[in-house]
């Protein structure tokens, strides 16, 4: 059973039609991948889903009943973009009260704070005020005040802005283990490299519709275009197009391929053998996900520059 289903939900503003008949489904321990260029109508599906925004029509329903705001919203942490903290409240105090405020009784509180304070090695700040934070230190209060009561959905809005490389991978390392544990993690973004690394499953929205769903192993082939490259052992033997494949590009001694229709890998290296080629590597190139959602969301093709693949 999905953790969270989203059917035909819409959501117009008096000139804008944010989110257009989307529907989607979320299983339990998923890190899914809500993606959309600036405008797309991300944010406004969030606020539904955490009961900020009523929706105009559609349905959602979360760990198999109607969402009903007032009572799920304490299984829900969301950590929005615009970051949400008191400047002037202690970090200690502060982070027990939003706790409490998802239900959390001040000595299961207490204890869970000092657990992750410990983890982050957050100890010392109890006493400070989050305004003597740097934004990055204050990133990663936000996101402990949203995983404090362990959420059954968590709900990620550019988790990773402003922390250096050290903090991001903490961040990380503990999205996956709150997914390991049973969380269900939505993680909105537009750095793709990082829904790659951490996505099993993605939805591309634009202009508030849903314009691709699937993992991101099934979506990269989707978009494949049959590219392989292929390092050969001798530099100055290169082939040239024939009937099973067309060359691409050229770098060194490799060369880049697209298989023509209805050929096969084997007929490749069979015809790079029969002309005396040898193969030192051969490996297939699938589009990363920016160019997938570059192409499906300005409708170009894929702007791909051959000498810059490298692996
Ligand atoms: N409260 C509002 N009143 C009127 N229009 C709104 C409101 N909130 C959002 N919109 C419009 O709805 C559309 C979707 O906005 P939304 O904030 O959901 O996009 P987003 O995908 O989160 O974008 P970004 O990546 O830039 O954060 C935009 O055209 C926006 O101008």
């Amino acid at each position: 059973m999905p953790l969270l289903e989203v059917k035909n939900l819409k959501k117009y503003f008096a000139t804008q039609k944010a989110v257009d008949d989307i529907s989607l489904s979320i299983e339990p321990g998923q890190i899914f991948g809500l993606l959309g260029p600036n405008g797309a109508g991300k944010t406004t599906l969030i606020r539904m889903i955490t009961g900020i925004f009523y929706p105009d029509s559609g349905s959602i329903i979360f760990d198999g009943k109607p969402f009903d705001p007032a009572n799920d919203i304490a299984k829900i942490g969301y950590m929005p973009e615009e970051r949400g903290l008191y400047k002037k409240m202690k970090i200690g105090e502060q982070t027990l009260y939003l706790a409490q405020l998802k239900g959390l009784g001040k000595k299961e509180a207490t204890e869970k704070i000092k657990q992750w304070f410990a983890r982050f090695e957050m100890e010392s700040w109890w006493n400070k005020k989050v305004e003597d934070l740097s934004k990055g230190m204050q990133q990663k209060l936000q996101f402990v005040t949203t995983v404090l009561h362990s959420p059954k959905l968590v709900i990620l809005d550019e988790p990773f802005s402003g922390l250096d490389p050290v903090n991001s991978n903490l961040i990380k390392d503990e999205i996956f283990n709150l997914a390991k544990n049973g969380s269900t993690i939505i993680f909105s973004t537009h750095r793709m490299e990082q829904v790659e690394e951490i996505c099993d499953h993605i939805v591309l929205v634009n202009r508030g519709q849903k314009i691709l769903d699937g993992t991101v192993g099934q979506v990269k082939q989707d978009f494949k275009e049959d590219l392989y490259k292929i390092t050969l052992t001798e530099k100055g033997v290169l082939p040239e197009d024939n009937e099973v494949f067309s060359i691409k590009g050229t770098r060194g001694n490799s060369i880049i391929v697209q298989k023509r229709d209805g050929r096969n890998n084997n007929e490749i290296l069979q015809y790079l053998l029969s002309k005396g080629i040898l193969i030192e590597s051969f490996n297939e190139i699938l589009p990363s996900l920016n160019e997938i959602f570059i192409r499906q969301v300005e409708g170009t093709p894929l702007a791909r520059r051959f000498q810059e693949i490298d692996n």
